[in-house]
């Protein structure tokens, strides 16, 4: 059994990856965003149609990384990206997305859209330091989103939950696969999806212990493990 992180545990343990074990944000999110891609390949071999959705903050940041990696390994991804960057490390990344040739969406897609056009839709716009409620620039793609019929993969969080309650008030996200980083959180307890999977392998084991965390067994070389036992 993973161990459930509550909100203030998963922003020190990421101050802590930072602070006191000097990782830079560009490597922790390239092996998230790329254990995330190794994940979605596993589950969706056949979805190679998919649209990323990344927001404002490093949960955008792991889903543009993870856009890229699925390129590399033959899907046709495409990124929304609706609140402009202002920082050099997404803006880079945006700039290595367009360099492999990934194509930005100018306009919030619709409903059919999205149900035509894509068989996969990740969900990166959200993660642990969301708090509700969504504010105006993404609620027109949050919106679609629910209403789509496309499966959707959530990266560490379904964007709108709460982190610590889940699924709140209205209608809300419900994806059908949830990667969790380094460890899940509380609202991954409401997860309702097929496939719940773990992501990222780059927690010092001396943090494992101070968070009491489950060292689970990766396989192999895989920086995904898969956490229910659905597939
Ligand atoms: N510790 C870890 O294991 C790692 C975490 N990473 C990722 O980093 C994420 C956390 O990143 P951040 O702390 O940057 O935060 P988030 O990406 O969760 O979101 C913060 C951004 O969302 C905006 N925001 C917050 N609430 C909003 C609302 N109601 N409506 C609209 N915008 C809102 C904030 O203004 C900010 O720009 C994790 O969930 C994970 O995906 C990885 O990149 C690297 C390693
Ligand atoms: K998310």
């Amino acid at each position: 059994m993973a161990r459930y992180l509550n909100q203030s545990e998963a922003i020190r343990l990421d101050e802590e990856l930072f602070n006191e074990c000097h990782f830079g944000v560009e490597q922790l999110m390239e092996l998230a965003g790329l254990s995330c891609a190794t994940a979605i390949v596993e589950v969706y071999p056949e979805s190679k149609n998919v649209l990323v959705v990344s927001g404002p903050g490093n949960n955008g940041g792991d889903g543009l990384v993870c856009a890229r990696h699925l390129k590399v390994f033959g899907y046709n991804p495409a990124i929304y990206y609706p609140k402009f960057a202002v920082k050099t490390l997404y803006k880079n990344l945006i700039l290595q997305c367009e360099l492999f040739g990934i194509p930005f969406l100018m306009s919030c897609p619709e409903v059919e859209d999205l149900n035509s056009k894509y068989s996969l839709v990740v969900d990166a716009m959200f993660g642990f330091s969301f708090k509700p409620p969504v504010r105006d620039e993404f609620k027109d793609i949050m919106h679609n989103m629910i209403q789509m019929s496309t499966p959707c993969c959530s990266i560490d969080i379904p964007s709108g939950w709460h982190v610590e309650k889940g699924p709140h008030d209205g209608e809300c996200l419900q994806p059908d696969m949830l990667i969790s980083l380094s460890a899940p959180k509380l609202c991954a307890k409401y997860f309702k999806g097929r496939y719940h999977y773990l992501g990222g392998r780059f927690i010092p084991p001396y943090l494992m212990e101070k968070y009491h965390l489950e060292y689970l067994k990766y396989p192999s070389t895989n920086s995904h493990l898969k956490l229910n036992s659905e597939i």
